[in-house]
Parts: C-alpha cells; sequence; structure tokens
C-alpha cells in the first residue's frame, strides 16, 4: 500500500493532473493521494497559494479583495476546462472563497490567513477527486476535519497523537482516499496550516497513520541531486540517502524535500522515493534507514541564506554555572529558537534564522545580555548563509574537514564558523551570503569532481 504526494508543480494544470491520474491508475498499490495547490507552470507563473496570501493580506488590511479571488477561481477554471469538467465545480470554489473571506470578519489575522491558504490545498483535492470519479476511478476526497488533529497555536503547527489513530481507519477504504496537503485542524476546530512546502508533511502523517509500505513523493525533478541542480552545473544523483542525511541536507537548502516530513515515516521506518511526476519511470531517489555503503564519503552539500548571528563574550565565561541556559532562556523569553550554538573558552555564538528578529526583539536581547548577564560583548551580525556538507561516510575519512576548509578558502571567503554535528554526519559552515553559491560549487567539485577515495 503506497501513500503518493504531488507536489504543486504535478498539480499546476489539467495536463498535469492528467499524468497524476495515469500514475495512480497504473499501480494498483497507490491507494492514498496527497495533493498541494496549483504550483507554477511556468518559471514566470505564481503559486495558487502566494495569490491566496495575497487575497488575505488584502482582506486583513480590509482592501477590495474581489479581483483577487477571481485570479485565484481563474486558475481552477483553466483546469477544470482542460479536464473536461462541469463548471459547476469552478462555481463551488468560488462560493467557497468568498465565504471565507466573509468569516474574516469574525476571525483574527492568523486565522484568516491560515483558512485562505489551505483553501488552495482543499478545493485542489476536491476538483481533482471529481476528475478522478469523471474517468471511472473510485475516488473519496477526505478533509483534514476527519483525523488530522493538530495542536493549538502559538507552538508550531504539528500533528498529535490522535491524529495517527483517527486517521488510521482510512486503510480500510475501498476508494482512492484524495486528501489535501498541508494543513489539519486542532481539537477545538480551529484550521492550522503547516510551514511553506508543508503538504510533504501531510503525505508523512498520512503514511504513518496507515502503515504504508512507501511513501512516494512526486515532484518536478527525477531524483535528489547532490548540490542543488539551480546552482551546481549537472549534479550527481543520489539512488539513495538515509533520513539522517536527508534530515541534515533539506534542513539547509534542499527544498525539494521538507525536513519535518521525515520524523513520522522515520518512528515506523517507511521508505520514501522521491519522484518526478513528468518521468514516473524513472527509478528516483529512496530515503531509508540504512543504505548501501557508497565510495564517496559526502553524499551532498546544501546551502541556505537568512541566518543571524549573537555574539557575547566575557572573561571566564566557562567557569560561570548557568551561562549558556540563561543566554538560551532569554531567547526563549523572545519567542526564538536557536540553530546552532558554536563556542570558545569565553565567548559563544548563537546562530538563529533571521526571519525570527526584528529591531525591538534585538535591542530588548542586547539590553538584557548585557544587564542580566554582564558580558563584556554582545552584537548581532546578519546577512549569513549556512553551508552543510553531509555524508554518512565523513567520519571514516580523515582530513575532511581540512579539504572543506582549503575549498572554501579558495574561493576568498571567510568562514565565520565550523560546528561539526556530534554523530559527525555533517559539518556546517557559516559564511557571508554573497558567497554562497561560489562556495557551494567550489565544495562540489572537491567532493564530487574528484574521485576521493
Ligand atoms: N538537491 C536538490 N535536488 C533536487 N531538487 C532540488 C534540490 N535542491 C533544490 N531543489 C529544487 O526543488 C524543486 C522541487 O521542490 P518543490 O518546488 O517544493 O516541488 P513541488 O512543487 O513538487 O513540491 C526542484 O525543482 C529543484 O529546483
Ligand atoms: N502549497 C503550499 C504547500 C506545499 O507543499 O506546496 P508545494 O508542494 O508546491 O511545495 C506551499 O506553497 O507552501
Amino acid at each position: 500500500m503506497k501513500v503518493c504526494k504531488f507536489g504543486g508543480t504535478s498539480v499546476a494544470s489539467a495536463e498535469q493532473i492528467k499524468k497524476v491520474a495515469n500514475i495512480i491508475k497504473s499501480d494498483a498499490t497507490r491507494r492514498f493521494v496527497v495533493v498541494s495547490a496549483p504550483g507554477k507552470r511556468t518559471s514566470e507563473d505564481i503559486k495558487v497559494t502566494d495569490l491566496l496570501i495575497e487575497l488575505a493580506n488584502a482582506v486583513i488590511q480590509k482592501q477590495p479583495f474581489d479581483e483577487k479571488i477571481a485570479k485565484v477561481v481563474s486558475r481552477y477554471e483553466d483546469n477544470a476546462i482542460g479536464l473536461g469538467l462541469d463548471h459547476e465545480i469552478c462555481e463551488i470554489i468560488e462560493l467557497d472563497l468568498k465565504a471565507r473571506c466573509e468569516a474574516a470578519l469574525k476571525q483574527n489575522d492568523d486565522a484568516i490567513m491560515d483558512s485562505l491558504k489551505a483553501s488552495g490545498e482543499d478545493n485542489n483535492a476536491k476538483m481533482i477527486a471529481a476528475y478522478f470519479n469523471s474517468i471511472g476511478m473510485l475516488t473519496r476526497y477526505v478533509s483534514p476535519k476527519e483525523g488530522l488533529v493538530v495542536n493549538d497555536a502559538p507552538e508550531r503547527t504539528m500533528a498529535i497523537a490522535e491524529a495517527y489513530e483517527e486517521l488510521s481507519s482510512l486503510k480500510d477504504s475501498q476508494e482512492i482516499i484524495l486528501f489535501p496537503g498541508f494543513f489539519g485542524y486542532t481539537k477545538s476546530g480551529q484550521l492550522r496550516t503547516f510551514d511553506r512546502g508543508g503538504s510533504d508533511i501531510t503525505g508523512a502523517i498520512l503514511s504513518a497513520a496507515v502503515g504504508a509500505d512507501l511513501y512516494e513523493n512526486f515532484t518536478d525533478v527525477d531524483c535528489v541531486f547532490s548540490a542543488n541542480p539551480k546552482v551546481v552545473n549537472n549534479p550527481a544523483e543520489i539512488v539513495e540517502i538515509t533520513y539522517r542525511e536527508m534530515r541534515e541536507l533539506s534542513y539547509a537548502g534542499f527544498s525539494v524535500f521538507h525536513d519535518e516530513a521525515l520524523m513520522p515515516v522515520v518512528k515506523q521506518g517507511i521508505p520514501v522515493n522521491i519522484k518526478n511526476t513528468n518521468n514516473p519511470q524513472a527509478p528516483g531517489t529512496r530515503i531509508v534507514s540504512k543504505r548501501v555503503e557508497s565510495k564517496r564519503p559526502v553524499t551532498g552539500i546544501s546551502a541556505d541564506s537568512g541566518f543571524s548571528i549573537l555574539y557575547v563574550s566575557k572573561y571566564l565565561m566557562n567557569r560561570e554555572i548557568g551561562f549558556g541556559r540563561k543566554l538560551l532562556q532569554i531567547l526563549e523569553e523572545e519567542n526564538i529558537s536557536y540553530e546552532h550554538t558554536p563556542s570558545g573558552l569565553d565567548d559563544i555564538s548563537v546562530i538563529i534564522r533571521s526571519f525570527q528578529l526584528d529591531d525591538a526583539k534585538e535591542e530588548r536581547i542586547l539590553q538584557r545580555v548585557e544587564n542580566e548577564l554582564q558580558a563584556d560583548d554582545v552584537n548581532f551580525r546578519h546577512g549569513f548563509s549556512m553551508i552543510v556538507v553531509v555524508g554518512e561516510g565523513m567520519k571514516y575519512k580523515t582530513g575532511l574537514a581540512a579539504s572543506a576548509t582549503a575549498a572554501i578558502s579558495r574561493t576568498g571567503a571567510n568562514i565565520e564558523m565550523i560546528n561539526q554535528g556530534s554523530s559527525e554526519v555533517s559539518l556546517s559552515f557559516g559564511v557571508l551570503e554573497k558567497y554562497e553559491n561560489v562556495i557551494l560549487k567550489e565544495l562540489y567539485s572537491e567532493f564530487f569532481s574528484a574521485i576521493t577515495v
């Protein structure tokens, strides 16, 4: 039994949706289908989720929004015509969007945003279910209301244990189950979306709930590549990768699979297969708990921008009991999570995703660290990228860190931070954002172009 998730590009047009139907028809074990909202049809196109965010912002700011609704509906109309569906489905979608906008009068801004964002996947799932049925594929649309239970705000949205119990009964259904990705409901019935790209998470939750043998994640590339194909020319294909490696890579830049989507499947050891809707015959990449050892120590290199560093120094910091805890508590009280904390005897850096900061927060943190921890020096620096070199084989290869730093130094960039995870499966470097692409290319040629074993 397989759960198949189709990303935005796989359901962007009628032509793509027909490919999805053929993929499902070609294998009777493909019983569960999770879909995203229609994505980009061309590189210049706008994702429906982005159109919906614009619509939600207009509603929140009490600006006119009729045209924005019409833009969204027209994307579904194009698909309905191409799929030979009755226009009625578009009228239902238009009424649904209007109802969500009207309900906004009684909702807070977060609820308005979540409701409109989620409509992208919800309406697409209804339309695709209607299409499947119209061509004789017995299909049932299932709303996340029927069991995808998530936690309450303000925690980041995550499925709770009950979700797995409630959704498990779907495994007995005779029809194909068509499930919208990206959102769930709290116990009290509040709709909440996952982070962007979160339909991958829905697919993983459903896979774990029904005990799938395989979670197939269909996208627009043949496989996961060892580096972002938009930066590195013709990167090596990854045939098999472990959960741990994929987790490290998707954390920083491998946008092809959401890092939070691994947790539900890892727990049950369900393998994930990344595949291409446009070339379903290609074997794709398998994400598994244990893989055949490869000759290369490095499996992939990822890079992501948008990091800030909080630097704190204080003489004899190492002797002061509880210094680190107090520092991290200040961040906790500002609702900020951290990524790494590389440290020396008398100083510590905290690496933070910059989107969590604003001027007022920074000022408060600086004041508190100065006053409450009596730091000698404290400052924020911004505009950093994180480059992560990942491979299960790295711990057996001496001199790997030296090769990586030598490659980075050839680009003229200064390394602002180095961190080796305790599992030795990854090595991270903090560098100025402007060097990100050039370093990625240099590291790629260091570890993939030459024979390194
Ligand atoms: N290492 C990588 N391997 C494969 N694709 C990658 C990698 N890094 C980034 N990508 C990008 O991820 C894209 C697929 O992810 P996404 O846009 O979320 O697809 P979907 O709409 O199917 O969810 C690819 O088109 C590719 O540009
Ligand atoms: N549509 C949502 C969720 C998602 O997973 O989309 P995609 O499969 O296109 O990455 C987004 O754009 O974030």
